[in-house]
């Protein structure tokens, strides 16, 4: 299919004897927003890294923008897809200043140096910063900012390329409540935009979703226990199997909340007549 982004056929990631993936399949389309869901070590970055075209399967087969992985040059490819993952352990220098840090991903670097930029590089830049509420930080020192402004920042330089699809891996762990809300309610405005790219975030936690999500994948030990339209996926069964404990799942407005559910009443003890 033309609008197929990213399409992961039965992909299996071993490493040291042990199955980080296992028999993934998982079409991605343009359009969709992707939630992945799951514990602890269920190998969540790990998928976003094969999705990103960062890692390969040690079997099975992933497409990326209808080209098999490991058949063409993925330096093309990755220019097409933004991440944003701790797994990532490169970051702005702590003194460049933060337009740059957006501006310098353009051409792919890290730290201001002799590269050209056009006007037009500088004004996208700036638009970038603004839609994610960073516009009064541009002149900053990038070391300076608090983390849930690294992070703002850090998904405007994902977008400096124009990239088709947007990988976010956790980008609300470690906020604060005012900071994780204001960050959400800026990935639901990008969300609802048409012209967005295909996006996908990791998470650990259903409150960390943004209204506008359109599909969960959730994951146990490297395997798919639910893929779909979100409503479904993120239904209390799935969810109660994903994280191997019973949960009651409440949705308002596209947003989740998930608690331990209640243990059923004990059954009476009938007494004989
Ligand atoms: N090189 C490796 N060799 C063996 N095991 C590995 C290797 N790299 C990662 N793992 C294991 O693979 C599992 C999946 O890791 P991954 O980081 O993808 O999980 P995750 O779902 O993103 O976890 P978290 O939510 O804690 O960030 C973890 O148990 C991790 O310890």
């Amino acid at each position: 299919m033309a609008d197929t982004i990213v399409c992961l056929d039965r992909a299996t990631v071993r490493r040291d004897g042990a199955a980080l993936l296992s028999d993934v399949s998982w079409t991605i389309s343009a359009g969709q927003r992707w939630v992945v869901l799951g514990p602890n070590g269920a190998g969540k970055t790990t998928l976003l890294l094969v999705a990103a075209g960062r890692l390969f399967p040690t079997s099975g087969a992933v497409d990326l923008f209808g080209s098999r992985l490991g058949t063409v040059d993925m330096r093309e490819l990755r220019y097409r897809v933004g991440l944003v993952s701790p797994a990532l352990t490169e970051t702005p220098p702590a003194d460049e200043r933060v337009l740059d840090a957006v501006l310098t991903a353009a051409w792919s670097v890290l730290g201001r140096g002799h590269e050209h930029y056009d006007d037009i590089d500088v004004a996208r830049a700036s638009e970038l910063l603004r839609q994610f509420g960073c516009a009064p930080l541009s002149s900053r020192r990038f070391g300076t900012l608090s983390e849930g402004e690294r992070k703002r920042v850090a998904i405007a330089r994902a977008l400096m390329t124009d990239p088709e699809l947007l990988l976010l891996d956790e980008p609300a762990s470690g906020l604060d409540l005012g900071a994780r809300e204001a960050l959400l309610r800026r990935l639901t405005r990008f969300a609802a935009d048409p012209a967005a790219p295909a996006m996908v975030l990791v998470s650990h936690h259903v409150e960390e979703i943004p209204a506008g999500v359109t599909h969960a994948l959730l994951l146990r030990a490297g395997r798919v226990v639910a893929a779909g339209p979100v409503e479904e996926a993120l239904a209390a069964g799935p969810l109660s199997d994903c994280f191997g404990i019973p949960l009651e799942v409440t949705a308002t407005a596209g947003r989740y909340t998930a608690r331990l559910a209640p243990r059923p009443p004990r059954p009476r003890a009938v007494t004989p007549a």
